[in-house]
């Protein structure tokens, strides 16, 4: 799913106005009545109580005048809120004119603010994506009064003051909704951690944006939903054999961390690869041989951490850092790696100790291999780059860093966000709160490198959003069937055979 600008947005609009054939009138009402079936079908009158409607003088106040005479319609009690304006927009006026006498209005004035006793649902169709500054005046007392207050907040398409997709001053006023309901696609904010306070719960309802529009708009980020990736994952011929699936080695564990190595592999097994070989410090020989015995040990001649790089020729694709440590000898290890990789052209995938080498020795970020996955935190990111001023400027690194080595980076949290060589950022849509524990991370190295393993299926690109995808999409399942709390890494592992079966493309005639 595309991710629009505030600028494409209102050319969406005024492509389906054309396409359509319908007034910006008519596209208001189709808004507001998607709105307006959303709220319904979740609350019952009785349930909601007096909804108390905040409307601003543009388009995002026409669609909450439209929803309060729906809901007056369907038996609500609707009280509406006006902000003062000297000129409301027409569509506005025109839905203001057609509110039925009996929903009682009033002007908000900053010693006139709405009683709004606990539980009060309220409607903030305030300020929509034409916001071009942060709320002041009026709109900034009402907004604090609403803080205050400890109603049921439904913002109408963006909590009203949160710009849809730049960053703003750090005291800016800004709704704290609890359900936003925006229009087909989603907002850039939505997606950033310090809105998470702001935007609550986002949901999407259709209203049938020119289909067209949206297929030819040039954009700069992506949400990866399952349509996105549907079909994507290649399904297995009949007369397949392991050689057709690659051949990825994991370079991982030292002594006291092999169960992020054996995380790893486990992961890279579930995830379709051919055949598996791992190397680890020779710590590590029984516990993987015991643990995950689909997979070959090559041990190390060191006891305790990696020291040697074994000959890579029989290799698709190299996994590198889960549980590793950062001694010196195992920076070589990795410095030896990028310059082989580099010249056999091997994909790569650089976690945990890889990445925090590649951090304290940023000389060795030029010998990166192109197409090399990155799979950082934001801590581990910053120490690739730099802190972050905020979440905008954190995504701007990601792309220049993506785009300096030609190099996807998958910057893990909610949202997980993938940079890309070419710039476009995809944001990941599965994941749970579940799977912030110690080991989700090396599950996903695991998985990554057996899908880079399996080149001759998918595109660097491809593998990369599968990855992520499915990865959160069997934390997803983990925590549905344990709890956010109880599941852990190895549970995620066991899901993703669920996962991938979602994502196999289906059978053609
Ligand atoms: N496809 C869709 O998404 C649809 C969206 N709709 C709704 O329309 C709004 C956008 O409407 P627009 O009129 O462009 O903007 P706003 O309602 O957000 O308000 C603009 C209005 O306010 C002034 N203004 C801007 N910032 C401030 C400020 N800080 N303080 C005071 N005044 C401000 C500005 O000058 C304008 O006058 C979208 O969000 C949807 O809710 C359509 O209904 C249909 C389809
Ligand atoms: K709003």
């Amino acid at each position: 799913m595309k991710i629009l600008s505030a600028d494409q947005t209102h050319a969406a609009d005024q492509a389906t106005i054309k396409t359509d054939r319908i007034s910006s009138l008519d596209l208001m009402e189709r808004a507001a009545t998607a709105l307006a079936d959303w709220l319904m079908n979740r609350l019952s009158p009785s349930e909601a109580g007096e909804a108390h409607v905040l409307c601003g003088p543009g388009n995002n106040g026409g669609d909450g005048l439209v929803l309060a005479r729906l809901l007056h319609l369907a038996g609500y009690a609707v009280r509406v809120w006006l902000l003062p304006a000297d000129k409301r927009s027409a569509d506005c006026q025109a839905n203001l004119d057609r509110l039925p006498a009996n929903i009682p209005q009033a002007e908000v004035a900053e010693d006139a603010l709405p009683t709004l006793p606990d539980g009060t649902l309220v409607v903030d169709a305030l300020f929509g994506t034409g916001l071009s500054r942060p709320l002041e005046g009026v709109a900034a007392a009402l907004v604090r009064h609403l803080h205050k207050a400890k109603a049921r907040v439904l913002a109408v398409d963006i909590p009203s003051g949160l710009f849809t997709d730049a960053p703003q001053p750090a005291d800016s006023v800004i709704v704290r909704a609890y359900h936003t309901v925006s229009f087909e696609l989603p907002k850039l904010a939505f997606l950033l951690p310090h809105n998470a306070e702001y935007v609550g719960q986002w949901h999407l309802v259709p209203i049938g944006l020119d289909a067209k529009f949206l297929a030819k708009a040039k954009v700069e980020h992506y949400f990866v939903d399952a349509a996105f990736v549907a079909g994507k994952l290649p399904r297995r011929a009949m007369f397949s054999h392991k050689g057709m699936y690659g051949h990825a080695l994991l370079l991982a564990g030292s002594n006291g961390k092999m169960g992020a190595c054996v995380l790893a592999t486990r992961a890279c097994l579930r995830s379709g690869v051919g055949l598996l070989t791992v190397r680890t410090p020779g710590i590590g020989y029984d516990v993987l041989q015991t643990t995950a015995p689909e997979a070959m040990a090559l041990v190390d001649p060191n006891q305790d951490h990696l020291t040697e790089l074994p000959a890579l020729k029989s290799y698709d694709a190299v996994g590198m850092g889960p549980g590793m440590g950062q001694e010196d000898a195992t920076r070589v290890v990795l410095e030896q790696l990028l310059r082989e990789a580099g010249e056999q052209q091997l994909a790569l995938v650089l976690d945990a100790d890889a990445l925090n080498l590649l951090g304290t020795h940023r000389e060795l970020l030029d010998l990166l291999p192109p197409d090399t996955v990155l799979t950082p935190h934001p801590k581990e990111f910053e120490r690739l780059t730099e802190p972050a001023r905020d979440d905008y400027h954190r995504l701007e690194l990601l792309r220049n860093f993506c785009q300096k080595y030609r190099c996807y980076c998958v910057l893990k949290g909610a949202y997980t966000c993938l940079g890309t060589p070419d710039g476009p950022l995809y944001f990941n849509s599965t994941g749970s709160p579940g799977m912030a524990s110690g080991g989700s991370g090396d599950a996903l190295t695991g998985v990554l490198t057996a899908l880079r393993a399996q080149s001759k299926h998918l595109s660097p690109l491809d593998a990369c959003l599968l990855s992520i995808y499915a990865h959160g999409r069997a934390g997803t399942l983990a925590a549905e069937a344990l709890g956010e709390a109880s599941s852990l890494a190895h549970d995620l592992i066991e899901k993703l055979g669920l996962a991938f079966q979602e994502l196999t493309a289906p059978e053609e005639w």
